[in-house]
């Protein structure tokens, strides 16, 4: 099998090419070698390596740069995606791709489904939403998994956020009432290697193509997933000037930014479950787990 795969170095992609490395011979591509806004680039890239399965964890995620940005967010989110599907289609290639709860206006206490309509409140969303629409139209034979809130160790993520903030300030300000739950990379690089390696070996008229909410379990909203990770970051000794009781809980609107983020971010992962056979497991582990690999990182530098 070739896996041709996107965003090598981004959080997800990282640990990807972990993941994906035992299914079969996988070309990694990041920004030096595959830029995902230059269309024809993109296209002749898929041509030539001619792959059966392309992952694309490769896509804008500044949500506040996006919005004086929206050209090229939608280049990298919208235009890519249709043209890695259209390429697919010609090869029968299966495409995974990813999504996020920012495709939803986050209104009401209910985790969205796959049925809920989007309507994204910022060009970020926006894009994805055009992204998953293009993907979709262009080949039948897509994975699209919407999750939210995704952190790992390599790259820039809120959890980086707060840990440098609590390192540099003796009080930090987080939003209270964004709930939605936090997804580590390295899950959602495991749950792509299964659903690969399922289609590899049942692909075809039965495989259950389509687009999934896929999401660690439970939730939290920002400000307590920030005592969370502060109050995990002092037990392993992290020397921190603010801890888990010097986060104060603030109103969205004490927190201006120029994109608006969705305050109900959950998503119901059923249909997941459910079509794969596979345990989502509680938010907390994934965070555990990452902080761990942060923490052996600096031990090592
Ligand atoms: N991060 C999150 O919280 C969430 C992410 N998602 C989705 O999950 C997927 C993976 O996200 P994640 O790994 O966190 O994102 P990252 O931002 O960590 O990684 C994205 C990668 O794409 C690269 N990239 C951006 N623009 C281009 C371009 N024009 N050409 C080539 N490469 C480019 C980035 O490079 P560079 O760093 O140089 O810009 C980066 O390496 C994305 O589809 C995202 O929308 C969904 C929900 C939550
Ligand atoms: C840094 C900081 C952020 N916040 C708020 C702002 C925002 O509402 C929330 C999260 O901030 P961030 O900018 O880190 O997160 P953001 O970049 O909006 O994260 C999103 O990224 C994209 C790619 C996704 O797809 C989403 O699922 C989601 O993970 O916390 C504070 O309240 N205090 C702070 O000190
Ligand atoms: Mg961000």
């Amino acid at each position: 099998m070739k896996i041709l795969l996107t965003g090598k170095d981004g959080q997800l992609g990282f640990e990807l090419a972990r993941a994906l490395a035992p299914l079969g011979e996988v070309l990694a591509v990041g920004r030096a070698n595959c830029d995902l806004a230059d269309a024809d680039a993109l296209r002749a890239l898929v041509r030539s390596y001619a792959p059966d399965v392309i992952v694309n964890p490769a896509a804008y995620t500044a949500v506040d740069r996006a919005e004086s940005d929206r050209d090229t967010a939608f280049a990298v989110n919208a235009r890519a995606p249709g043209v890695l599907g259209e390429e697919a289609a010609r090869l029968g290639a299966l495409v995974v791709h990813y999504s996020t709860d920012y495709v939803f206006d986050g209104s009401g206490q209910a985790p969205y489904t796959e049925a809920d309509s989007p309507a994204p409140q910022n060009v970020y969303g926006r894009s994805k939403h055009a992204g998953e629409l293009a993907l979709a139209e262009a080949c039948p034979r897509h994975l699209i998994m919407r999750t939210s809130w995704v952190l790992g160790a390599q790259g820039g993520n809120f959890a980086k956020t707060m840990l440098r903030l609590a390192a540099e300030r003796g009080q930090l300000r987080v939003v209270d009432d964004q709930c939605g739950a936090p997804t580590s990379a390295g899950l959602l690089a495991d749950l792509t290697a299964h659903l690969v390696r399922q289609h590899a070996r049942e692909g075809g008229q039965a495989f259950p193509y389509g687009i999934y909410h896929v999401a660690a379990s439970g939730e939290t909203s920002w400000y307590d997933y920030a005592r969370f990770v502060l109050g995990a970051a002092r037990e392993a000794g992290m020397p921190l000037r603010a801890g888990p009781e010097d986060v104060l809980p603030v109103h969205t609107a004490a927190y201006p930014t120029a994109a608006k983020r969705p305050a109900n971010s959950r998503l119901d992962t059923g249909r997941f479950r459910h079509a794969f056979g596979l345990r989502l497991p509680p938010w907390q582990d994934g965070v555990r787990q990452v902080l761990q690999q942060i923490i052996q990182k600096d031990i090592d530098a």
